[in-house]
């Protein structure tokens, strides 16, 4: 396979998904390109327990803007971006999101491959630093090109909406600092992306931060890397102090 048949996951069509509980509202207004309400996600054991994942989680995010998901492992991250992507069903509660919409994995070689139209991905893989790596088999990529391709594809096919899971395993800040340009120069996308790193705060037009499967606080990346940064330090402190 070469690489112009690896493409990540996307739906195309607008899609607007009342779950159980009351709906949000019929007409999203144009400028909002995510939003969820009091979504909530359990998994049942095997032991018949079931576990709540994600608690009331309400989110919104404007068209055309960056914004990074935080929080500490296990907090539910990923579970929130794979149903935002519609990858999971939520237990209850209402979503939109624009489409197409696009979720590039964690681990790349979990991306989904796909045939899609030849010239725009290899300018798509042109704008990521990537064109001539277009006629090598996927397999000889490092992870980090694997998700730039990904990346590729997903504007190839115009996504609205791109949901990144923790790119930051694979990418080296220079290629995050590629992703970020290249995102902002695709102005209409609206990213949302799973980071651990307070300093990406810096490039994002808001920010979400999550624990133990709730949004304590979004918006201002500033005001939310403050708060983590006290939460940190109030930890160490204590640390030191017992
Ligand atoms: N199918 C499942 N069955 C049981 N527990 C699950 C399942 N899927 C997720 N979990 C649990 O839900 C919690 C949230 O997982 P999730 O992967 O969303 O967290 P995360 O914030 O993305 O973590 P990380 O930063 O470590 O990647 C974790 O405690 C995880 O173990």
């Amino acid at each position: 396979m070469n690489l112009f048949t690896l493409a990540p996951t996307s739906l195309p069509h607008a899609h607007l998904s009342p779950l159980r509980s009351t709906p949000m509202r019929d007409n999203p207004t144009e400028n909002v390109a995510i939003e969820g309400r009091n979504i909530n996600f359990s998994v049942n054991t095997r032991q018949g327990k079931i576990v709540p994942i994600l608690k009331d989680c309400s989110i919104r995010i404007p068209s055309g803007q960056l914004w990074m998901l935080l929080g500490p492992n296990g907090c539910g991250k990923s579970t929130l971006l794979k149903i935002l992507a519609g990858l999971l069903t939520p237990t209850n509660g209402t979503l939109f999101v624009r489409r197409p919409k696009s979720y590039v994995f964690q681990n790349p070689d979990h991306q989904r491959h796909l045939s899609s139209c030849r010239s725009r991905v290899s300018k798509a893989l042109d704008a990521v630093g990537m064109s001539e790596y277009l006629e090598r088999p996927v397999q000889t990529l490092s992870g980090g090109q694997k998700q730039r391709v990904a990346i590729a594809g997903a504007l190839a096919e115009a996504c609205k909406v791109l949901l990144l899971d923790e790119l930051t395993t694979f990418l080296d800040e220079s290629d995050q600092a590629t992703v970020r340009n290249l995102l902002e120069i695709s102005g209409e996308v609206t990213a949302l992306w799973v980071t651990h790193r307070l300093e990406e705060l810096e490039y994002a037009d808001g920010a979400v931060y999550m624990e133990d499967g709730r949004v304590i606080m979004d918006g201002d990346g500033a005001r939310i890397s403050k708060f983590i940064k006290a939460k940190q330090s109030s930890y160490i402190n204590r640390i030191n102090s017992s």
